[in-house]
């Protein structure tokens, strides 16, 4: 994997712009390997479609602010706002087992950690809680701390540092030491159900004022999921360009992740929102709304 980790700064869309402009899809998309397979073929030559590439604390916050109409961004956030905003059927990402990119790498085990400093990745939004989720649940109560994401940095200061994305794929390819917790096979191993880390996420404001647009935004989606999964050569090929490593890797990557959102994956998106609320993490209540059809 290539020594360099870095990524053009992200263009941050305007707030809420003027009614002239309501025709314009404004689009948040992960720039990250994970997000290829839904992100990758989306048609780039609409002029009335504008895309917003960035980080999902990032997305997270844009979405919220209405400064892009859609976005990809993570589960958590998505239910910091579930009142207010849908998740789109058959769009997310998500993991039945190890995600293979979401990782926490810790000096002890898991068991070890109280009363420690824990690092955590300051790009993320799902997999921090899910940490916390995973942690409180066994009884451990760490320190926590947000820092940019990069390994040797975070362990300087701390006793275990989470890491997501590209970040997570190339420190986890690197001489470490460390124990190496894949979240999503933790989740999995406690609960038996499959973890969302991302969920395409539309405002209710925005479904009320103008549906034809967000079923546009669904089948515009639907359809770059549609072309990337048929065409995972392609896919392959571009997080090569972005990441290196070999084919074989980036084929085993993907194939652990699950693009698609129903109702299964619902429930274990809905459990963790339930344990993130339990645990103090989530202020109210949340459960996943879906929206429109899987053509
Ligand atoms: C699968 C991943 O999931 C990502 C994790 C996110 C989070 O922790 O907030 C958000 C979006 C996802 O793309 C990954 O990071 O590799």
């Amino acid at each position: 994997m290539t020594s360099e980790l870095r990524y053009a700064v992200s263009v941050v869309p305007e707030p809420e712009r003027a009614e002239g402009d309501a025709h314009i899809l404004r689009v948040g998309q992960i720039k990250y390997t994970n997000a290829l397979p839904i992100c990758h073929f989306l048609e780039k030559n609409d002029p009335d479609i504008e895309y917003y590439p960035g980080a999902p604390i990032e997305l997270n916050k844009w979405l919220a602010e209405g400064a892009v109409d859609v976005g990809l961004v993570s589960s958590f956030a998505y239910a910091e706002h579930a009142d207010t905003m849908v998740a789109l059927r058959g769009l997310s990402i998500s993991s039945g087992g190890p995600v293979g990119s979401i990782f926490f790498f810790s000096k002890r085990p898991l068991e070890e950690l109280d009363g420690c400093t824990v690092a955590l990745a300051s790009i993320s939004a799902s997999s921090v809680n899910l940490l916390k989720v995973l942690l409180a649940e066994i009884g451990v109560t760490p320190t926590y701390i947000t820092r940019e994401p990069n390994l040797p940095e975070m362990l300087e200061e701390a006793e275990g540092a989470l890491l997501i994305a590209d970040q997570a794929l190339y420190w986890s390819l690197q001489d470490h030491g460390c124990y190496v917790y894949d979240l999503g096979e933790e989740w999995y191993r406690r609960t038996g159900h499959n973890m969302t880390f991302a969920v395409c996420a539309v405002p209710k404001r925005l479904l009320t004022a103008n549906p034809e647009k967000v079923r546009k935004i669904h089948r515009f989606f639907l359809e770059g999921k549609r072309k990337g999964l048929a065409d995972m050569d392609e896919i392959v090929r571009e997080a090569q360009r972005m990441l290196g490593q070999s084919e074989s890797f980036w084929r085993n990557y993907f194939g652990n992740l699950i693009y698609d959102f129903n109702e299964e994956l619902a429930a274990g998106a809905d459990l963790f929102f339930e344990k993130a609320h339990r645990h103090g993490l989530l202020e109210k209540p949340a459960k996943v709304e879906l929206w429109g059809d899987e053509e």
